[in-house]
């Protein structure tokens, strides 16, 4: 595909992105080659077998790993070329994260936690906006309470209302209901897609599941770090397919 078809209606695209790890015989392609855009206001997974480059692209997709060659474009911005304090900057301001592990501090209530990345930008939340998430996301009555008062998945709810509160470009969830029982999880999981639905937000997910990428409007396969084709509105039986016939090479 074209980059500039790719990034005409992208919140963040790869274009011709390659990652290799190390050098000489032992070097690794994690990524060969992988021009795929996000759109806005949807919510996409990326999947596909134990080592064929999810992880590194995501990294690279949220600026927290250097590509090899090729562009990420966040918006209309050339993360590839930008200093490390551009990258600081655009992962604080423009990019929400959601980790398996929740990452959040430990001694900060759930109300802190929430607003730490606008806090560490020095801006304010947006009041009405932080009501709204936390009543959504069933916290308002948890907000003063430490992580360590607080569920698995409360925790996670705390971590999606902290990647969302600042209204962010995209919000990068990499196997967020890893550690969550199957209510919970899907429970994190509806709301994800509540906030695509209902706040436009724009969401890329990596996840081994088939029935979390099924919350999903799209999936990405990788396989060998190249782009595996793709699933419109996936359910899980069309994704399991198509991970089985990927691992039997087909
Ligand atoms: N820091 C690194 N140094 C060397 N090789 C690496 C490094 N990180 C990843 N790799 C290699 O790059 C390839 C892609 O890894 P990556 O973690 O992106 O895959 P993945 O699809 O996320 O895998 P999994 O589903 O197992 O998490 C693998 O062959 C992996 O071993």
């Amino acid at each position: 595909m074209q980059p500039k078809l790719v990034q005409q209606h992208a919140a963040v695209a790869a274009v011709d992105l390659v990652k290799v790890y190390g050098a000489g015989d032992t070097a690794v392609r994690a990524l060969d080659g992988v021009t795929v855009g996000f759109d806005r206001g949807r919510f996409t997974a990326i999947m596909g077998p134990s080592g064929s480059g999810k992880s590194t692209l995501m990294h690279c997709l949220a600026g927290l790993d250097t590509a090899t060659s090729g562009q990420v474009l966040l918006g209309d911005t050339d993360l590839t070329r930008q200093p490390d304090r551009v990258l600081t900057k655009a992962r604080r301001e423009r990019i929400g994260f959601v980790f398996q592990s929740f990452n959040l501090l430990p001694q900060l209530t759930a109300a802190a936690n929430i607003t730490l990345p606008l806090d560490l930008a020095g801006l304010n939340p947006d009041p009405e906006f932080f009501d709204r998430l936390v009543t959504t996301l069933g916290l308002a009555g948890r907000l003063t309470h430490r992580p360590s008062e607080l569920s698995g998945g409360q925790q996670q709810r705390v971590a999606l209302a902290r990647a969302l509160v600042s209204r962010p470009e995209v919000v990068f969830a990499d196997e967020p209901t890893g550690n969550l029982d199957s209510r919970s999880g899907a429970e994190v999981l509806r709301l994800l897609r509540d906030s695509v639905r209902d706040l436009g937000q724009t969401i890329v997910m990596v996840t081994h599941d088939p029935g979390a990428a099924a919350y999903a409007d799209r999936v990405v396969m990788l396989a060998d770090g190249r782009l595996a084709g793709e699933i419109d509105r996936p359910d899980i039986a069309s994704v399991t397919d198509a991970l089985q016939s990927l691992a039997a090479g087909r």
